[in-house]
């Protein structure tokens, strides 16, 4: 079923270059991106508009306040009042609005560059806190999703532009919000001039067409060439984690695969280099060219003023005024066209972060789900059920039908591929069958609530993780909120045998295990592995399974493990998986795979009783003990 709904449910594919069409409505992401930085902060946003808002003022008042100096000073100029020292000047008292004049001036200086320190203080809080916010959105989604979504490269790649997006995206929100600040300036530099010279503001702007026009044109490419990269960036990245980390450093200084890597890193970064520097170098040919034709516009209008200004009909402050007015009005407007085009990039790749919190789940509870059994009394039946993993054509498991009864040890074993682990996913509705289904005291598993179900179940995985944290740690993520109860964890270690390991770790449990942090000590596998099965004690669910989490374990520790595995277990039900047969007869019944088919289930004795392949596998590896 759930493969059938993913081929029927395409991700939605982007072409490869994204039209006029698909860049605007990217800007539709702009609301739910201003809504989150509000939601971030309210007061901070508040702040850096209010501030923005006041600064957008200041310019147009100082240029005017400079023009009311000048023609101030010329004006005293033409006094011609003799005064020669500056103290004959001041007692005149003809300096005083001059002086008052330079006194605002200074001031407003002064409280521009206070303001612009405040707005980029608020700003860079703001942006740290929407980063840390979206990056915990980012994890509590990605932990509602399937394992299958996981698994799937296109999901990755669009986890990895996600993830690049909360980082990202900090630039522009400042840049929106300077946008609006600039607006705002640009209306009040415009009211000014309108007075003077109309038809000279709408020249600038026509001449900032081309630029702006280029500028969104390079944007996109550039958008499409990050985008059609992610899966070489994503190789890059491994390639670059394989090359310089803990976990592979062995094993590649033994097979001395540095130069391979390297090679191989060094091919791949120089093709996207290559590919990047000729965007950029087009983008540097064309954007100069076309900002030339800005500048020619803004000439022509500084030309008209200067003739006026000559025929008297403008004064010089007049002309200073005028001259810087359209200086700036240029200046802002380039930057407004040139900020528009850039935020509707941006917008683009915000499209990324939003269409990766649109992807559903398909593993999901149902909406009135069923109450969870306190105690489970009949167990759980497999009724003919089958499963594909997404993409492949070989069923895992299919026609799989037996029941695990409540109370019980059920060992499972088969070859390598048989379908083992395939199954303990499917109980713990880490993918639903394809086919069939899965009973839990009479009731479809997708029936009950999927946190109460995996709350009750307890997997301790062949490939289970570990963390770099400490020794108590590493037990109590088997029920995260006991992360406290130190008893517990104690008895848990106790019981797999983990207490002997602890006991000679320099500080116990509060030693951090694993190389990666400072101070941290390794564990041989067998080690980590007890450490990891003391996590099952510590879940202490209905249904607890084990899925060879004990390889690595020696012999007698492997007996040991199970055996107390079946005595602690406590008429509690469980699954082993385990390729040792010494191990494997322990249990109640035993259920033989093959081939993701039910070959046997019967104890130790009956299979062997049968002379299939049980008997036949627990002979070859008897033998080897002779
Ligand atoms: N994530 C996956 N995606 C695609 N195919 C998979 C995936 N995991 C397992 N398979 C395939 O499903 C089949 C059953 O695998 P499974 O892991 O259940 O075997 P197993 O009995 O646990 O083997 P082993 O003893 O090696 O652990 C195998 O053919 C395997 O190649």
């Amino acid at each position: 079923m759930a493969n059938a709904s993913r081929e029927t449910t395409p991700k939605p594919a982007k072409s490869s270059r994204p039209s006029v069409r698909e860049r605007f409505d990217a800007l539709r992401n702009l609301r739910p991106f201003l809504r989150q930085i509000w939601d971030t902060s309210p007061s901070l946003t508040l702040a850096t508009l209010g501030l923005r808002l006041v600064r957008a003022l200041l310019p147009v008042v100082m240029l005017y306040v400079g023009k009311l100096i000048i023609d101030e000073a010329l004006r005293l100029v033409g006094l011609d009042a003799r005064l020669t020292t500056i103290g004959q000047w001041l007692d005149s008292g003809l300096l005083e609005p001059l002086l008052w004049l330079l006194a605002l001036e200074f001031g407003l200086a002064v409280l521009s560059d206070v303001l612009g320190r405040l707005v980029s203080l608020f700003d860079s809080l703001l942006s740290e806190l929407f980063t840390n916010a979206t990056s915990v959105r980012l994890m509590e989604h990605a932990a509602l999703l399937d394992l299958e979504d996981f698994e799937d490269s296109e999901l990755q790649d669009r986890l990895d532009r996600a993830r690049r997006q909360t980082m990202g995206r900090m630039t522009l929100m400042s840049q929106l919000f300077g946008q609006a600040q600039d607006l705002v300036t640009i209306v009040s530099f415009a009211a000014g001039l309108i007075v003077y010279a109309p038809w000279l503001i709408l020249l600038l702007a026509v001449a900032l067409v081309p630029a702006f026009l280029g500028e969104a044109h390079f944007n996109a490419l550039n958008y499409t060439l990050n985008y059609s990269w992610t899966p070489e960036r994503r190789e890059l990245e491994y390639l670059r984690q394989t090359g310089a980390s803990v976990e592979t450093a062995k094993e590649v200084k033994i097979f001395g695969l540095h130069a391979f890597l390297i090679g191989r890193f060094r091919e791949l970064s120089e093709k996207f280099y290559r590919a990047n520097r000729s965007l950029a170098i087009r983008r540097a040919g064309w954007g100069s060219l076309l900002t030339a034709l800005g500048t020619l516009g803004y000439y022509v209008a500084y030309a008209y003023i200067a003739w006026r200004t000559v025929r008297g009909e403008f004064s010089i402050g007049d002309l200073t005024f005028l001259a810087g007015s359209f200086r700036r009005l240029r200046q802002l407007l380039e930057g407004m066209l040139v900020g528009f085009s850039q935020v509707a990039g941006q917008a683009l790749y915000l499209d990324d972060l939003f269409s990766f919190f649109e992807i559903a789940p398909e593993i999901t509870s149902p909406p009135s789900p069923r109450p969870f059994p306190a105690v489970i009394h009949q167990g759980f039946v497999f009724e003919d059920v089958g499963f594909r993993y997404p993409g492949a054509e070989r069923w895992a498991v299919r026609h799989l039908s037996f029941t695990l009864k409540a109370g019980e040890v059920l060992a499972l074993v088969g070859e390598n591929g048989a379908g083992k682990t395939t199954l303990v996913k499917l109980l713990a509705r880490l993918y639903d069958p394809d086919e069939g289904r899965i009973l839990l005291d009479g009731h479809d598993l997708r029936d009950y609530d999927l946190d109460v179900l995996r709350r009750n179940i307890g997997v301790i995985f062949q490939d289970f993780v570990r963390y770099h944290l400490t020794a108590a740690e590493n037990i109590a993520v088997g029920r995260v909120e006991a992360r406290g109860d130190r008893a517990r964890i104690v008895e848990a270690a106790r019981r797999s045998l983990a207490d002997d390991v602890i006991a000679k770790l320099p500080r116990g449990y509060d030693q951090v295990i694993g190389k990666r942090f400072r101070n941290g000590v390794d564990l041989s596998g067998g080690e980590w592995q007890k450490v990891a099965i003391a996590r099952a004690y510590m879940r202490d669910s209905q249904l607890l399974i084990l899925d060879e989490p004990t390889a690595a374990l020696d012999a007698r520790s492997e007996f040991e493990v199970f055996q107390r595995f079946k005595e602690l277990s406590d008429g509690r039900t469980a699954v082993l998986i385990s390729h040792r047969f010494s191990s494997v007869r322990m249990a109640d019944r035993i259920l033989v795979l093959d081939q993701g088919q039910v070959e046997a289930v019967g104890t130790h004795e009956e299979l062997l009783a049968q002379q299939g392949r049980y008997a036949e596998l627990f002979e070859l590896q008897a033998a080897g003990y002779r």
